[in-house]
């Protein structure tokens, strides 16, 4: 998985992903109204235009950028519906040649987690048939439950060519309550970083990366800097780009000298630029996707000055 993302990344030159986070108010008002017509304001309704909506944003982008993080949460909060657009939205994705980081976040005993690790990262068996529900090439998880929760999805990481993000400093602002906390001499997200790093030597990649990956947050950038130092060979899955208030200039510390080792993540920035400017001005609310397209390339532009 780790050699398909940087191969990716490499072919449009582009370490971003773009964040599948819709909500119902960054929609355009005539995808709205046509769900509405046809199913009431109902949770359907909202997740067929989510799906109208992520179809016309992977439109836009899928040629610029290497990969996609849909954000189960905007999906799972309207039920069956909503987790149907979600699966939908994996699968346009993958046709259309990008990338799936699956944001699950999951984490529990090994046995609860080789169903999660199953369904998300490997098949599901029905009798003798089997069957590949997500189509995720990698998906994020809690770390807080220790290596027990953790192994069934490495076990699927390596028969299935997958891949793992795992929380090790996130992005918000009480991130540090806990992940700070001293114990023995060092942070709780070094103590981390060190055990992600240790998990992940058994799926190193032909390009010198695991398929075992960290999410390190944009908006701690000494706290990456030392990860970095930790983890040499972890690839860090980077959100808080954006609308979280993290630029460029803070982002050179989360890269290797190859230029490699990190996927910067922007949701918001990027599916809801046509309510901002520069984009709003620029595009109608139906050229949204364009508007996207736009806020994508500009990120890429203001990501190249890391390797200037
Ligand atoms: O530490 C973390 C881990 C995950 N996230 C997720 O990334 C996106 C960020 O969205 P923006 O709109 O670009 O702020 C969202 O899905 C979060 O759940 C994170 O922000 N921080």
């Amino acid at each position: 998985m780790i050699d398909r993302l940087i191969a990716k990344i490499e072919k449009t030159q582009n370490p971003t992903v773009v964040g599948l986070d819709p909500r119902l108010s960054f929609v355009p008002q005539y995808i709205k109204e046509e769900a509405y017509r046809n199913y009431g304001k109902t949770p359907k309704a909202a997740a067929k235009a989510f799906l109208e909506f992520n179809k016309k944003i992977i439109d836009g982008i899928h040629d610029i950028v290497p990969a996609v993080k849909p954000q189960v949460a905007m999906y799972e909060q309207y039920g069956a519906e909503g987790m149907q657009a979600y699966i939908d939205t994996l699968q346009y994705a993958k046709e259309k040649g990008l990338m799936v980081i699956g944001d699950i976040k999951r984490s529990d005993i090994t046995s609860t987690a080789e169903a999660y690790a199953d369904g998300h990262i490997g098949k599901v068996k029905v009798e003798e048939e089997s069957y590949t529900v997500y189509q995720q090439d990698c998906i994020t998880l809690n770390p807080y439950l220790g290596s027990d929760s953790i192994d069934p999805y490495m076990e699927h990481c390596k028969n299935y060519d997958k891949g793992l993000f795992i929380l090790v400093k996130t992005s918000n602002p009480n991130s540090g309550e806990i992940q700070d906390l001293d114990v023995g001499g060092e942070k709780l997200y070094e103590r981390v970083g060190k055990m992600v790093d240790q998990w992940g030597q058994s799926l190193i990649g032909k390009r010198g990366y695991s398929a075992i990956g960290a999410v390190v947050g944009a908006t701690h950038p000494q706290q990456a800097e030392k990860l970095r130092g930790i983890m040499p060979k972890t690839y860090f899955l980077v959100p808080g780009y954006g609308a979280q208030g993290a630029t460029a200039k803070d982002l050179k510390g989360y890269f290797n000298q190859d230029g490699l080792g990190a996927i910067i993540n922007s949701s918001r920035g990027i599916i809801a630029a046509h309510q901002k400017q520069p984009y709003q001005s620029k595009f109608t609310e139906k050229e949204f996707y364009l508007a996207a397209r736009e806020a994508a390339l500009d990120m890429k532009e203001d990501l190249q000055q890391i390797f200037r």
